[in-house]
């Protein structure tokens, strides 16, 4: 079984007696890449400060490989933790060439060994050739391999990683998290990312946690978060989707608009009590041979597929996700089907 790389338990931290972050609690196995997902303001750069030991913390504990680096008592600075860290504005040196960058932080190891690191490192991230580079004449995105080649070198226990890509284009911080997690993946490296952005945390991470006001509202795999939210808020907040009104109509058993399901979250819930049934826009099928209809208020054309918006007889609005194929005019109404694995509903 693997074993825990980063711990933290209950963690708290204060800015001038606000409190920003509260009772924060996860585990990253060895090799795992996790990621603290959330809005602008809610915490996630001060979470990962506090792993590093740039912030103290006022309640709770972070391990890190078996060693506790942080309670309230103790606070091993950021040179003792074995934290690598790649910051969102990559923060290279402009006066030093790609290979003074990335050899920067080995210090105590011979020229000739440094020299073999860092181009081996180069290799890795895709840059051979760049050594003698200035940074400054390089792209965005080969910066920011300068940069994770750099917080690699010391060879860390943990790489911590602020915004990496977000100063970067779309389709390029797309292609990049993919190449960040296959050098992570190959080198074993165990790290944790913090974004805004939820497709670069589902394409780099395998665990993230959803933060909201300082708390983390759920911590699981990215199939999880989407298809079984802890709460509304994560429900909300990762994945499209549409709440349609339900009773409870006997144990687990929900009856809404578009029929009859179980739902096993809601086995303890009182009969006739109002829920909200999620329905992804997986979840809802265009199906022509179907008898229920719903009526086409908004497309979205997305190459392959088109997001319909599509109105149900009761007014109430669900999303379906179609191929692209079946181009509906606005207006129209077609047939749907449900296609469901688990009902998820939210008192
Ligand atoms: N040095 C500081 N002193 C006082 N308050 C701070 C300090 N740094 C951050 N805060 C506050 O702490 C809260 C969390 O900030 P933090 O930067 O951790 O959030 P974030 O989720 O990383 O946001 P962003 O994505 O905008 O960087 C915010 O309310 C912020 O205003």
């Amino acid at each position: 079984m693997s074993k825990s790389l980063l711990t933290l338990d209950g963690v708290g931290v204060t800015y001038d007696d606000k409190r920003v972050l509260h009772d924060l609690s996860f585990t990253l196995l060895e090799g795992e890449i996790g990621c603290l997902l959330g809005a602008s303001g809610c915490g996630k750069t001060t979470a990962l400060r506090a792993i590093a030991g740039f912030e103290p913390i006022r309640a709770g504990r972070i391990a890190i490989n078996g060693d506790t680096v942080a309670t309230v008592a103790d606070h091993w600075p950021p040179q003792r933790r074995g934290v690598g860290m790649v910051f969102q504005d990559y923060a290279l040196f402009p006066h030093l060439t790609v290979a003074g960058n990335v050899g920067f932080g080995m210090t105590g190891v011979a020229s000739a060994a440094r020299r073999r690191r860092v181009d081996e490192l180069l290799e890795v991230v895709g840059l051979a050739g760049y050594a003698d580079h200035y940074t400054h004449a390089l792209s965005g995105g080969q910066q920011q391999r300068v940069a994770l080649a750099r917080a690699l070198a010391p060879a860390p226990r943990l790489l911590l990683l602020d915004e990496p890509f977000s100063n970067l284009d779309v389709e390029l911080r797309e292609r990049l998290s993919q190449e960040v997690r296959d050098i992570l993946k190959s080198r074993g490296m165990t790290a944790l990312l913090v974004t805004h952005d939820q497709h670069e945390a589902f394409a780099l991470a395998d665990k993230i946690g959803v933060m909201e006001g300082g708390r983390l509202r759920q911590w699981d795999a990215a199939y999880a978060l989407y298809h079984e939210p802890a709460d509304r808020f994560v429900a909300d907040f990762v994945g499209e989707g549409a709440f349609l009104p339900a009773e409870v109509v006997g144990p687990g058993e929900l009856v809404f608009e578009l029929g009859r399901r179980n739902c096993r979250a809601m086995q303890d819930c009182a009969t006739g009590s109002k829920v909200q049934v999620l329905l992804r826009p997986d979840d809802v099928l265009h199906d022509d041979a179907s008898t229920l209809q719903a009526r086409v208020v908004k497309k979205a054309f997305r190459g392959a597929q088109f997001l319909y918006t599509l109105a149900l007889p009761s007014g109430a609005t669900v999303l379906s996700l179609v191929p692209s194929h079946h181009d509906h005019a606005i207006g129209e109404s077609i047939g749907i089907r449900l296609e469901i694995d688990h009902v998820i509903a939210f008192t």
